[in-house]
């Protein structure tokens, strides 16, 4: 369960974030949405500390991921390219991630081969530096990698962007397997809405920091999220 609560965040004068509480069960699937700016990243950064919030606290399962650090070996997350190693093949990164999760070549490669549909022949046995894959391939190792060491919580910030049609409709699929088979809780930011209302149980909609409304009745969501977005 994850546990947002008072998060405020302030750079200088402007209030980026301003979000009394959102709680999050295990195993949902929880879409957030806004227009650029909204602060939806923001809020994935300081669920994850990489970004101190001004005041306020996220919990993870009772943890606050600014003071503790054992939540980490829980949770999964692709944010953007900075996350991965650039200098390394796609197979490097995934054998240096094998290691650090402690994971047996046969779970390796057991993992991948969830991916073989999406990564298209694209991404393994290549020879080809992070650093030198398109923007859709680097989110498909980013994704894969959010995914190794068997995470209870993933966060993946706009996950469709950047992706081929097939490649989306692969994504999908994928995500909504992983959240059968393990019950992963997903936490998807996305500019896309058809593909977030059609894979998420609950979505959060952000406008200049704060909630201003949260979905959680699947037939309504795409009507609610259309009237807002087009105006
Ligand atoms: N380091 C920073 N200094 C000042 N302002 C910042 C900083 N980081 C983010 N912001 C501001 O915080 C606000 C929220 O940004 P954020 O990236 O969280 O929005 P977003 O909803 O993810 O947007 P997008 O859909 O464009 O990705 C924006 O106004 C952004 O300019």
């Amino acid at each position: 369960m994850i546990s947002v609560q008072n998060i405020k965040k302030q750079y200088k004068e402007a209030v980026v974030l301003d979000v009394e509480s959102i709680e999050i069960p295990k195993s949902e699937c929880f879409g957030l949405v806004g227009n650029n700016g909204a602060g939806k990243t923001t809020l994935f950064r300081i669920m994850l500390d990489l970004v101190r919030a001004t005041s306020g606290e996220v919990l993870i399962d009772g943890q606050n991921v600014s003071k503790t650090e054992e939540w980490k070996s829980r949770v999964g997350a692709y944010l953007d390219e900075h996350m991965l190693l650039s200098y390394l093949t796609p197979d490097e990164y995934f054998e240096t991630l094998r290691k650090i999760y402690r994971l047996s070549e046969e779970d390796l490669r057991l993992h991948l081969e969830n991916f073989k549909d999406l990564f298209n022949d694209e991404i393994l046995g290549k020879k080809k530096y992070i650093r030198d894959l398109s923007k859709g391939n680097l989110k498909k190792v980013g994704i894969a990698a959010a995914l190794m060491g068997n995470p209870e919580v993933v966060l993946l910030d706009e996950p469709f962007e950047n992706l081929d049609p097939s490649s989306q409709i692969r994504l999908k699929k994928l995500i909504l397997h992983e959240k059968e088979r393990s019950q992963v809780t997903f936490l998807i930011s996305s500019h896309d809405l058809n593909h977030v209302t059609e894979i998420c149980d609950r979505i959060v909609l952000l406008e200049k920091g704060k909630v201003i409304k949260d979905l959680k009745e699947k037939e309504l969501m795409m009507s609610e999220l259309d009237s807002y977005f087009t105006g």
